[in-house]
């Protein structure tokens, strides 16, 4: 089942189903270049128009006359300003980019809020379907959004670069280590770290790019991780996407319209924990995780079940019902023994097992290519949302960490902890809070 209360990116302001006008725009007139504004991407209306960076005779994502409309995977627009940062909410995007960068030497609070300014103002054009603002490099020029979402985060060290150390969160403290890390610390987190999501591949690796390009002289690219998900209307009917294991994976993830969400997952806005700049926002738990696929498809579909506790075909747990049923912990079989075993994961990181601990996770598979040993470099790159760390990915981590049928298939890689500031109110850039406060 899809999770219906996940919000969607909203269609464009125009009908993208409009056919391409010829001659003149709704607005009046014809645009530089012969092409009328409604041919311009057919859905900019009156806020996704714009021309290119020096103002030239091509819009942003023409297309030809005769092109057949936007279909509604590309007209998806999130909206950059807002109470918290789009790419948290927001349903799994086909593909993802995560990057993390590290200040230059000599880049101090002042190279940091422009680079800020400098990308959020990216993240603003780009979302909207406009073009970068340094020379555009053509990547997405024919295609609409795509339900791009840009989020960015401060790593640990960022504070002691920019003199910022008394505004550090305690919550950025590090993560403890657990025994299954086998962590790459080249890959490990960052002073800066930028999500991407998009449900086209060509929108993606555009915005990685412009962001790239704004770092400038201010930053360097420390890591930068690949992954996607299911494409939007690949599948017959909507539902919970699955991983490369083949599980359903994100059925039990907390949901925006229940009670406690705002609290489990956002830092509040007068929080006793947390620096103000830190209202609304929240923390990134970032682990690239493999998965050792060749053992696990060795496992029967029977055997793959009970390590998760679900069954395989559906997400159901083991119990019986369908994938929402709730799942019955006591419940045993003939023989007595426990349907749903004790180290089975989603027996072992359920809240009500946890004190409560909980998370929203947001992953996106990721594929590295195939060793010269024929072993597939694949798995999650695991990124979970939660209003502190140490009341969610810690607690539930410690507790995988003691005996989860999982880990003997998985292997923690890197991994990284950032905090996420509340969205930039219009006129304002991502942090400007914290930078210029
Ligand atoms: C520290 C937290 C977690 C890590 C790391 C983790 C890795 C991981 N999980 C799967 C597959 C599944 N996880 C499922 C449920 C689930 N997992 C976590 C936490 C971590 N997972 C939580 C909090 C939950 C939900 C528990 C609950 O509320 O009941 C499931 C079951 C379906 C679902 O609810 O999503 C699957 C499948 C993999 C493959 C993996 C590492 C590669
Ligand atoms: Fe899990």
């Amino acid at each position: 089942m899809t999770d219906q209360s996940i919000p969607q990116a909203r269609p464009r302001a125009a009908d993208a189903a409009a056919p391409a006008a010829s001659g003149a725009d709704s607005a009046g007139g014809p645009v530089a270049g012969g092409i009328s504004r409604r041919r311009l991407l057919g859905t900019a209306g009156a806020t996704g128009l714009a021309l290119g960076a020096a103002g030239g005779a091509a819009g942003y994502a023409a297309r030809p006359a005769e092109a057949t409309p936007l279909s509604s995977l590309g007209a998806g627009e999130v909206m950059f300003h807002g109470k918290h940062q789009p790419g948290i909410v927001q349903r799994l995007q086909a593909r993802g980019h995560v990057v993390a960068f590290d200040l230059a030497a000599g880049a101090g609070r002042k190279e940091a809020a422009a680079l800020l300014r400098r990308w959020s103002e990216t993240a603003r054009r780009l979302m909207a379907g406009e073009a970068a603002q340094q020379e555009d490099t053509g990547v997405a020029l024919d295609a609409g959004p795509s339900s791009l979402t840009i989020t960015f985060g401060f790593g640990h060290s960022f504070f002691a670069r920019t003199g910022l150390e008394k505004q550090r969160p305690v919550a950025l403290d590090p993560l403890p280590e657990f025994s299954s890390d086998r962590l790459d610390k080249a890959r490990s987190n960052g002073d800066l770290w930028v999500q991407i999501g998009a449900d086209d591949a060509l929108v993606a690796f555009h915005a990685l790019r412009a962001i790239q390009k704004d770092a400038g002289r201010a930053a360097k690219v420390r890591w930068q991780m690949n992954g996607f998900n299911r494409s939007p209307g690949a599948t017959a009917h909507p539902m919970t996407a699955r991983n490369l294991m083949g599980q359903v994976d994100g059925t039990r993830n907390p949901k925006p319209t229940d009670a406690d969400f705002d609290r489990r997952i956002f830092v509040p806005e007068a929080g006793a924990q947390d620096p103000a700049w830190m209202a609304n926002g929240s923390y990134a738990v970032v682990r690239r995780i493999r998965m050792l696929l060749d053992d696990w498809e060795q496992l029967s579909v029977t055997a793959q079940e009970q390590v998760i506790g679900r069954r395989k075909a559906d997400g159901a747990p083991l119990t019986g019902g369908t994938e929402t049923t709730e799942m019955d912990l006591e419940k045993t079989d003939r023989a007595g023994n426990l349907v749903v075993p004790l180290d089975a994961h989603a027996r072992i990181t359920r809240p009500d097992q946890n004190g409560g601990a909980a998370i929203l996770r947001r992953p996106f598979s990721y594929h590295d290519g195939i060793g010269p040993d024929g072993v597939p470099d694949a798995g999650l790159l695991f990124i979970c949302w939660q209003a502190d760390p140490l009341r969610g990915f810690v607690p539930l981590q410690r507790k995988l960490d003691r005996g989860d049928a999982l880990s003997r298939y998985i292997r923690h890689e890197a991994s990284g902890l950032f905090a996420v500031p509340g969205g930039a109110a219009e006129g304002e850039y991502v942090g400007q809070r914290l930078l210029e406060g």
